[in-house]
C-alpha cells in the first residue's frame, strides 16, 4: 500500500532576485493535518517561500509540490483548495464585512457559513460596518475570514495576527485549533514565538534564505539548548547552574540551607530563547517578538474588482485574501 504524498513538499528551493539568493536550498515537507511554522528574522525568505508555494511567485530552482501540483501550474480547482492570508492587509473597500464575505464565499464550491466565519474571527458586532471604517486589526481579521471562508484543505497564514490585540490573538488561536481539529493543513509564519509554540506541531527556522533547523517545536535547537537553568542566591552571591535535574538540585540546596533557598528560580528555555540562540549562532541579530510594523491598509479594493497586482514588487503589499478565481496568478499570470 502506498501512502499519499504530503500536502506540501519542498526540495532545494531557490529564489534569486537580480543574482542575490533570497531563498537558498530550502527543503521541507508538511504532513496532512499538520501545522508547520516558518520562523526567521526580517528578510530571511519566509514570505518569498510561502508565496512560491501559493503560486504567486515563480521559483528560480528546486522542486515544489502543493496538494500534488506544481504551484506554477496550479489551476482554478487547485486554488479553490487553498486558503491564503498574505502578509499585509489592504481590504479597505466601501463594502461591509458581510457583503465582502458573502461575495467571496460564492467563489468556493463548499464555503463555510458566512455568519459563523464572522463570529469565529470576532467581527459579529462589525457585520454591517464598511471595511474602510474598521481598525487595522479588524481589517486583518477580515483577511483571516477571507482565508478560511472556502473551507481550505491547506491554509497559508503569513503573519496573521500582526496588529491584533492580545485578546484577539487568543481568540485567533482558538480558531486555528478548531481548523486543526477539522484536519486542515496549515503553513504559518509569525514573529510571535509564543504563537508558534502554541499552534505549530513543527517549525523550520530560516536565516539568510537557508533553513538552519527544522523539527518539532519542543525539540528545535537540540537537547543541549533546552537544559533548564537553576538560579539562587547564597550569602548575597548569585549562582547559576545548568542541569537536566533541576528538582534534584533544588532539593539539595533546600537541604543544605535547612529551609527556603533565597532567590530560587528554575527556568526552561522557551521557543523564543531557542530561536534567538539559533539565529545568533548564524550570525544575525534576532528579532523575535519584534514583529514588523502593524500592517497598513493599501489601495481600497472592491469585491467586484479585486486587487490585481501586475508586478512582483507589489506582491507583498497587497491584500491577498482573494478567491481562487481572482488570484494574482490567475488573473495576471505568475509573476517571476
Ligand atoms: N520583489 C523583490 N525584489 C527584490 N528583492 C526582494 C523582493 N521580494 C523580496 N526580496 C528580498 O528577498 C529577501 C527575503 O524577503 P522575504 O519577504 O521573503 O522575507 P521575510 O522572511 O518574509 O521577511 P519579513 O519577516 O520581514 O516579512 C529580502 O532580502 C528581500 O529584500
Amino acid at each position: 500500500m502506498t501512502s499519499a504524498p504530503p500536502p506540501v513538499q519542498v526540495r532545494n528551493l531557490q529564489k534569486s532576485y537580480g543574482g542575490a539568493n533570497s531563498v537558498d536550498g530550502v527543503s521541507f515537507d508538511i504532513g496532512e493535518g499538520e501545522t508547520f511554522a516558518l520562523l526567521g528574522p526580517n528578510g530571511a525568505g519566509k514570505s518569498t517561500t510561502i508565496e512560491i508555494l501559493e503560486g504567486y511567485r515563480d521559483r528560480t530552482g528546486g522542486e515544489v509540490s502543493v496538494l500534488g501540483v506544481d504551484p506554477q501550474r496550479g489551476g482554478a480547482h487547485w486554488k479553490s483548495q487553498l486558503g491564503i492570508v498574505l502578509q499585509s492587509t489592504g481590504e479597505s473597500g466601501n463594502v461591509t464585512v458581510l457583503e465582502q464575505l458573502r461575495h467571496f464565499a460564492r467563489y468556493y464550491p463548499n464555503p463555510r457559513d458566512v455568519g459563523e466565519v464572522i463570529e469565529a474571527v470576532g467581527l459579529t458586532a462589525k457585520t454591517g460596518t464598511r471595511i474602510s471604517k474598521l481598525s487595522g486589526g479588524q481589517r486583518r481579521r477580515v483577511d483571516v475570514a477571507l482565508g478560511i471562508i472556502g473551507r481550505p484543505k491547506l491554509l497559508f497564514l503569513d503573519e496573521p495576527t500582526t496588529g491584533f490585540d492580545p485578546e484577539a490573538r487568543h481568540q485567533f488561536w482558538g480558531l486555528i485549533n478548531q481548523l486543526k481539529n477539522e484536519g486542515t493543513t496549515i503553513l504559518l509564519t509569525t514573529h510571535y514565538l509564543d504563537e508558534a509554540a502554541t499552534l505549530a506541531d513543527r517549525a523550520g527556522v530560516i536565516v539568510g534564505g537557508r533553513l538552519v533547523d527544522i523539527g518539532k517545536t519542543d525539540e528545535l535547537g537540540g537537547t543541549e539548548a533546552r537544559v533548564p537553568l537553576v538560579r539562587w542566591r547564597q550569602d548575597g552571591v548569585e549562582h547559576l547552574e545548568k542541569t537536566t535535574e533541576p528538582a534534584a538540585l533544588a532539593a539539595r540546596l533546600y537541604a543544605e540551607a535547612g529551609g527556603e533557598v533565597e532567590g530560587l528560580q528554575i527556568t526552561r528555555p522557551t521557543l523564543e530563547d531557542i530561536y534567538l540562540q539559533l539565529v545568533a549562532s548564524h550570525g544575525l541579530p534576532a528579532t523575535a517578538s519584534q514583529p514588523t510594523q502593524p500592517t497598513q491598509p493599501t489601495q481600497p479594493t472592491q469585491p467586484t474588482q479585486p486587487t490585481q497586482p501586475t508586478a512582483e514588487e507589489t506582491a507583498q503589499s497587497q491584500t491577498q485574501a482573494q478567491s481562487p478565481s481572482q488570484s494574482k496568478t490567475q488573473s495576471t499570470g505568475s509573476v517571476a
